[in-house]
């Protein structure tokens, strides 16, 4: 069955990659969405003919609308414009790829009109869990994972007997410093950061890998997926990217989901659930990397793993406050205003000076207010280095 795609954050890495997924598979594309990149917005709306177009920043917003005046095309703006676009009827999957809690309200946007969600902005569920698991059990819609680790465990499932699993195995590569002492780490820079061993990604989830933070996203996103306790889950250092993640079940069976670091495989399967589609991804050749080799993380150098998951154990809206201030400080260590190590001192800060009730019954205003409140304590923690 071809489908019609929405697809937030086009412009990206996964955006791009999704985009090549439609083409192989002869999916339409409704909408394109990004923030500022209206160069690559006009030539991929040249290309798909989306019926709209939403761009956030407002310089581009203006840029686009000269380079798109000879189309019918309509333009948007803004958050708004992103949920609007995601309720369009004849969409039949939303394509979140956005990056960061900006992705929240069009998520639950996109579920409120009962649309299909491939997810790959992890920091939806991190900051709004039981807001988007509620919203999409209360209106029917299956949220498929594109994060390459929860698309593992979710296929690891499929024709299996949920009630039976123990316990799931989310493994990480360990980053480009993995191995490296605190004291290796303190003068490392942004371009050391963003050299990924395994994976081409985009600058801030690169970052979030390197300080382990991305598999701190990663537990709290498993744990609103599939419905696990902090307990149930496992974090295993596997250097090489090649087995996935897997699912340990109550026989002692362990099912993992193995391939080459290539994303189209998570990302089109997410699009064609239940179905499977041929793709280009190189095929695994399990003699040609001839070993597999699995460490525990280092959580002592590493520090925003246990940050996370303290976190995710305090539940409420104290993911939501790390999560933000991730956000606030990658973007400073990413403009070269703050040294690398400094990103877990400021999440571990805003771990301990964060209050909120741990109420899960949160509304969407409460989790934007904890967003703007632990960004201003990050803010007023990093000005003082
Ligand atoms: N890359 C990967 O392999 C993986 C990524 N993910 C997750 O997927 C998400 C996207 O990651 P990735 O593709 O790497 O990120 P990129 O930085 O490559 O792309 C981010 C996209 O989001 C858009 N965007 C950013 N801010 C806004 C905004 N305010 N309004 C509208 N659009 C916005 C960007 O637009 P513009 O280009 O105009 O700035 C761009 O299209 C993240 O949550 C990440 O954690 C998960 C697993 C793997
Ligand atoms: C491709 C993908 O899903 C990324 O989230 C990847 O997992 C990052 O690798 P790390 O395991 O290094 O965080
Ligand atoms: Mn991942």
């Amino acid at each position: 069955m071809k489908k019609t795609i929405a697809l937030l954050g086009s412009t990206g890495s996964i955006g791009t990659q999704t985009l090549r997924c439609c083409k192989n598979l002869g999916y339409g594309v409704d909408v394109l969405a990004a923030n500022r990149n209206a160069a690559l917005l006009e030539t991929q709306a040249r290309e798909f003919h989306p019926r709209c177009v939403v761009v956030s920043d407002k310089t581009a917003y203006a840029d686009l609308k000269t380079r798109l005046a000879d189309t019918d095309i309509r333009l948007l703006a803004g958050v708004e414009g992103m949920c609007e676009a995601a309720s369009l009827p004849g969409v039949d999957v939303v394509c979140n790829a956005v990056v960061g809690m900006v992705g929240l309200r069009p998520t639950l946007a996109a579920i409120a009109a009962k649309k299909t969600v491939a997810l790959a902005n992890k920091e939806t569920l991190v900051a709004g869990g039981r807001l988007v698991m509620d919203a999409a059990e209360e209106n029917g819609v299956d949220l498929l994972p594109v994060d390459s680790e929860h698309s593992a465990i979710f296929q690891s499932l499929q024709g299996n007997d949920r009630a039976a699993l123990k316990k799931i195995i989310l493994t990480a590569s360990g980053g480009p410093f993995r191995g490296k002492t605190a004291k290796e780490l303190e003068g490392m820079t942004a371009a050391d950061a963003l050299r990924h061993p395994n994976w081409s990604m985009g600058a801030k989830i690169t970052v979030d890998s390197a300080t382990l933070m991305n598999k701190g996203l990663e537990f709290i996103e498993a744990m609103w997926l599939f419905g696990l306790s902090p307990d149930q889950i496992e974090i295993v250092v596997h250097p090489q990217s090649v087995v996935h993640s897997a699912v340990e079940y109550a026989d002692g069976a362990v099912i993992a989901q193995m391939g080459t670091p290539d994303m189209a495989v998570p990302i089109q399967y997410a699009l064609t659930w239940p179905h499977r589609a041929p793709t280009d991804a190189r095929r695994l050749s399990l003699t040609d990397y001839g070993s597999l080799t699995f460490e525990k993380p280092d959580c002592g150098t590493f520090v925003c793993l246990d940050i996370c998951i303290e976190a995710a154990r305090r539940s409420g809206l104290y993911p939501c406050a790390v999560n933000a201030a991730n956000e606030y400080a990658v973007g400073r260590f990413l403009a070269g205003e703050l040294k690398f190590l400094d990103i877990g001192r400021c999440v571990g800060y805003i771990l301990e000076r964060f209050s909120c009730n741990t109420d899960e019954l949160y509304t969407l205003e409460e989790v934007l207010e904890a967003e703007d409140a632990a960004r201003a304590l990050a803010e007023a923690y990093c000005a003082r280095r």
